[in-house]
């Protein structure tokens, strides 16, 4: 049966794409074609594949504004931050080369016999699974490497965000890629359990921690199958000392950055006890009016946009009832915006100090505050989660920074920093139920290939001659 696929823009209702979904049969087919299409791409010299990818950044930066636009339509990302992340995915490409090198690339030792070489290998087809809110970058994180590695890809973009998806085929298309090589199947969860199960090499996971949960238990009994997740958190910020403008802006670009839709996103704030952390609260509900929200092609352009979707909105709003329900004291509720749809909302600020919150990600902005009575008891309340995506601490005292990063159970712990805006040039990933010890970014081409270890020699390297010494005089045994 035909399903229709409609992805809208959640900024104005509108209708951004519409195609019928890929069916479990469209799905077996496009990952056979991508085996079959899999031994002529792996047997392509490396400096080829390279120029086939470098010909893709070319192709997104003649097209940069174009996608930018489609971005922002379908995620109601203002304009700015769309084409932002236009540039980081360009950027991605000679990342992604020096990773491949520095990470996955070819040693030749010389030893008395010959050599000790280490290669790489492509796993074979690669299922790549992306998320809505950075509907080009993440998957272009995975991509990229895994082209480059010798790899071909079927590629599932979220459902609410098939145009970008569209768009970063029909880019690779233009910049003389094998039609087989990268193929984008459009769908749902369907479409997406029909590729998982499929015959695949290698899942590469960028979403929900639930979902990510969900394919490790999948993948339990197919351990030939590598999988990378990239999940999400709910990430501590300690902000500890220092100027508390500085500090309150910091806090701002953390948590609710793209409406608060990234994983790297702040979800808890932890203050101390006593004037600091009250006057660092104070300040966060002060800016929070002042941060402007708007559509995506606004001017002047807006901070940020509306959540993904109404639902998404509706969700966040379950979430932060609960939070009070459980005796969260609002500071700065999640608000509604006049004349927007429903899908735009307010940052809010919700006191949860010596409650015990739920440890789920709100992926909206919302920020719980917890004060501590001291350092320790900080500590202790940041590593209080399952997940272990990002941190932060603001201070100013290398002391607390030097336990801090002792003490602190993330991928990334960032000082005097946002807990957002990380860099493709660092390994990203988390620990608990934020990944699978897998990160992504610069670490990307470690899943990308496995390691292929060779001793060579080009005849007899005395091997006979060796044992010589170790043979008894066995009968029958005949020297050759
Ligand atoms: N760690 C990271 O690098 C990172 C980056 C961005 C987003 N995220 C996380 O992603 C989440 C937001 O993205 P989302 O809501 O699109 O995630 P999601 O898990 O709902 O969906 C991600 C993708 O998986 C597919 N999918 C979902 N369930 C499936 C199933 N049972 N079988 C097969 N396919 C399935 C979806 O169709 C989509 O393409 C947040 O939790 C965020 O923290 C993590
Ligand atoms: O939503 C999750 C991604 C957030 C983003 N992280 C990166 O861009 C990682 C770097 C890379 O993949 O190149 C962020 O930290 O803002």
């Amino acid at each position: 049966m035909m399903t229709m696929l409609t992805s809208t823009c959640p900024a104005t209702g509108e209708t951004v794409w519409s195609a019928p979904a890929a069916t479990a049969a469209d799905v077996t087919a496009a990952v056979a074609r991508a085996r079959a299409a899999f031994r002529d791409w792996r047997a392509t010299a490396l400096d080829d594949r390279i120029a086939v990818v470098r010909a893709y950044a070319g192709v997104l930066k003649q097209r940069s504004d174009d996608l930018a636009r489609v971005i922002a339509r379908e995620t109601g990302k203002p304009l700015w931050e769309s084409a932002q992340e236009v540039a980081t995915m360009i950027g991605k490409v000679e990342l992604s080369i020096a990773a491949q090198a520095e990470r996955a690339g070819h040693r030749e030792t010389p030893m008395p016999f010959g050599a000790s070489i280490l290669r790489h290998r492509p796993h074979g087809v690669m299922a790549v699974l992306g998320p809505y809110n950075f509907p080009g970058h993440l998957p272009n994180g995975h991509i990229v490497p895994a082209l480059l590695a010798g790899n071909t890809i079927v590629f599932k973009p979220s459902e609410l965000t098939p145009a970008v998806g569209a768009a970063m085929r029909d880019a690779w298309h233009a910049a003389g890629l094998p039609d087989d090589v990268l193929q984008v199947v459009q769908g749902g969860r369907d479409t997406g359990a029909a590729l998982v199960d499929g015959r695949i090499d290698g899942l590469l996971f960028t979403g929900s921690a639930a979902t990510g949960a969900h394919f490790r238990r999948r993948f339990a009994e197919r351990p030939d199958v590598i999988l990378a997740l990239e999940l999400g958190g709910n990430n501590p910020l300690v902000v500890w000392d220092g100027d508390v403008r500085e500090a309150t802006a910091l806090v701002v670009q953390s948590a609710y950055v793209t409406t608060g839709q990234r994983c790297s996103c702040a979800r808890r704030l932890i203050l101390p006890a006593g004037t600091f952390g009250d006057a660092v609260a104070d300040a966060v509900a002060a800016l929070i009016p002042r941060l402007t929200i708007g559509r995506w092609d606004d001017a002047p352009a807006p901070y940020m946009g509306p959540l993904i979707s109404d639902q998404a909105a509706a969700a966040a709003r379950g979430q932060v009832d609960r939070l009070v329900a459980l005796g969260g004291r609002t500071i700065v509720p999640l608000g509604t915006v006049a004349g927007q749809r429903p899908a735009f909302v307010t940052p809010a600020l919700i006191d949860m100090t010596g409650l015990d919150a739920p440890d789920d990600e709100i992926f909206a902005p919302v920020l719980q505050v917890h004060r501590a009575a001291s350092f320790d008891d900080a500590i202790a309340l940041a590593n209080a989660t399952r997940f272990g995506l990002s941190a932060g601490l603001v201070t100013a005292d290398d002391a607390l920074w030097r336990h801090f990063l002792t003490e602190a159970r993330a991928g990334i712990v960032n000082r005097n920093r946002p807990t957002t805006g990380a860099a493709g040039a660092q390994p990203f990933g988390g620990i608990g139920d934020s990944g699978n010890h897998r990160p992504s970014a610069f670490y990307a081409a470690d899943y990308c290939a496995y390691p292929m270890a060779s001793f060579e020699a080009d005849g007899a390297t005395g091997q006979w001659d060796a044992l010589q010494p170790l043979l008894g005089e066995a009968e029958g045994l005949a020297r050759p």
